[in-house]
């Protein structure tokens, strides 16, 4: 599983390189999972979907009358914004993405129940953010109960109630929120043009880098996204967290891992990297992500008296009041 086995048997030959072939071979691919998500949509519709799918990727229905043009504007946002992302493409290089992840694999830093976790993360606010300025903890239950309002599973409510509790390394090892917010990109190989601000990669010595600078970079193309070492965060972290310390489906944990790699989820980017479990993976992360974009203009959660509902939901997939090992 990601990272640690990194550089895997590639499954692809060698003359899938070809440019042309790789380009028209994108697009396909890019046509297949938007048909696939059409499909399942289509079979959730005409009553033909399993229970599974239907909990899973039945259009989300909470935010209908929203209107989504005002989520992640980037060309307006104020300098705060700007100014997080221009230092995060600067210094997110592979050097540190594998010091970072060599120090998160040596030590624990904290033992805490989920909800302690919650209370000490509230007290954070992201700076790559444009949309919400409110306290994690209200954005953590905005995305579980827009979930739990459209009758997604309790695994599902579980992962929009955790999936920014990765933001807790902010306490820890983190040298800023440079490395544990914001969007997230692969390292090692080209900074896509679909990453938000593309020109301030300019500014990072990976970028000039013979091997990381080429399209594949150190990755051969159907190498899976297991292998590959995205940009280190709260996605990345807490992934490597619940993998190893709750009972949460591989679609969740994918949720987990992916949610801030808009790039990819959004805009079809590093596409040549996937494998087939990927394609599977990417279904499930576009199924959560309005629930975490869209739930944040949602009405603030009393935190008080959620808290007994969601505890049932943590003993489940996590262990009764269980000091998770952060
Ligand atoms: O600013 C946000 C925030 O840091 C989120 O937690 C992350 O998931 C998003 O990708 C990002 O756009
Ligand atoms: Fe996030």
């Amino acid at each position: 599983m990601a990272p640690g086995a990194l550089f895997e048997e590639p499954n692809i030959a060698e003359n899938f390189n070809d440019h042309r072939d790789g380009l028209a071979l994108e697009a396909t691919s890019d046509a297949i999972d938007d048909v696939n998500v059409l499909k399942a949509a289509m079979k959730v519709k005409q009553g033909t979907a399993t229970q599974k799918e239907k909990d899973i990727y039945a259009q989300s229905e909470f935010d209908s009358d929203k209107d989504k043009t005002q989520f992640r504007q980037y060309e307006e946002a104020c300098d705060r914004v700007k100014n997080f992302y221009r230092e995060q493409h600067e210094k997110q290089t592979v050097a540190y993405n594998l010091k970072a992840r060599n120090h998160f694999h040596h030590k624990t830093r904290a033992e805490m129940t989920i909800w302690e976790a919650m209370e000490k993360l509230n007290t954070l606010i992201d700076e790559s953010d444009p949309d919400t300025s409110l306290s994690q903890i209200d954005h953590l239950l905005q995305s579980a109960e827009a979930i739990r309002r459209d009758g997604k599973p309790r695994w599902f409510q579980l992962v929009g109630l955790i999936h920014d509790l990765g933001k807790l390394l902010f306490f820890y090892d983190a040298q800023g929120q440079w490395d544990v917010v914001g969007d997230t990109f692969p390292v090692g190989c080209a900074f896509d043009q679909r990453i938000i601000y593309p020109d301030t990669f300019k500014g990072n010595p990976d970028h000039a880098d013979p091997v990381y600078s080429t399209e594949h970079g150190i990755y051969v193309p159907g190498c899976g996204m297991d292998n590959v070492m995205l940009s280190w965060g709260h996605d990345e972290y807490l992934y490597h967290i619940m993998k190893d310390q709750s009972t949460i489906p591989d679609e969740g944990l994918a949720m987990i891992r992916y949610h801030s790699f808009y790039p990819w989820h959004k805009e079809n980017a590093y596409r040549w990297m996937m494998n087939e479990k990927d394609h599977k993976m990417l279904e499930a992360v576009r199924a959560f992500n309005p629930y975490d974009l869209y739930s944040k203009s949602d009405d603030i959660p009393k935190v008080s008296e959620l808290k007994d509902y969601y505890l049932g939901i943590i003993d489940e997939y996590i262990g009764k009041d269980k000091k998770i090992k952060w």
